[in-house]
């Protein structure tokens, strides 16, 4: 069993150098390797009672995606028991990186702090078959289409609502988050316009 830990966020520039520059910054930034370190450990935790044996690296690699590089870590086990990856998605759910650690207790928080309802947004989304195989991810990056009336406004027209967010640490600048969730809006907002 893998399983693929993202946490810790820059934008790229589309210049290769530059990002290069980011890929060395962000895997060297305190406050994203401690960010990830919240959710690699949040993940180690929920899939220890189901693996004979684990291998948890020590530092991150960085990722490479089209808008925004990512600070991941491949977590891998061997399953002790033949648990359905269904019930390895439930276990992980919610991970540190789209609610917080301790879990309680930060999905208590959001609930009072975010003002928002999430729907779908930061829930499992994947495939498993009959003998529990599978493959899960989290629904990040998305969108909620409503049509008219949805919503009880009989004369709304269609309406999309995007969905992105981040990792909070104590180091977190404002104004940094909201510049990360953008460009984690950008692949949406492309394939929409
Ligand atoms: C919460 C989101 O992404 C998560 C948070 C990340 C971060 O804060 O760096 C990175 C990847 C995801 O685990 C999102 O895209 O909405």
């Amino acid at each position: 069993m893998t399983s693929r830990v993202l946490a810790g966020t820059v934008r790229r520039t589309g210049d290769d150098d530059a990002d290069l520059a980011r890929a060395a910054h962000l895997a060297h930034s305190s406050k994203d390797l401690e960010e990830h370190e919240y959710a690699v450990r949040s993940v180690a935790r929920a899939l220890e009672p189901y693996c004979s044996s684990m291998n948890v690296p020590e530092s991150p690699f960085v990722l490479d995606l089209p808008n925004v590089l990512h600070l991941a870590t491949d977590v891998t086990g061997v399953l002790h028991e033949q648990a359905s990856s269904l019930a390895i998605a439930a276990a992980l759910h919610p991970t540190a990186a789209v609610c917080g650690t301790p879990t309680d207790a930060a999905a208590a928080l959001i609930a009072e702090i975010e003002g928002m309802e999430r729907g779908r947004y930061a829930g499992p989304v994947g495939w498993f078959g009959a003998d529990g195989d599978g493959e899960w991810g989290i629904a990040l990056r998305s969108a909620e289409l409503a049509g008219p009336g949805d919503d009880g406004d009989p004369g709304a027209a269609h309406r999309v609502r995007l969905f992105a967010g981040c990792g909070i640490v104590a180091a977190s600048d404002p104004e940094a988050e909201l510049h990360e969730s953008d460009a984690k809006l950008e692949p949406m907002r492309y394939a929409l316009a």
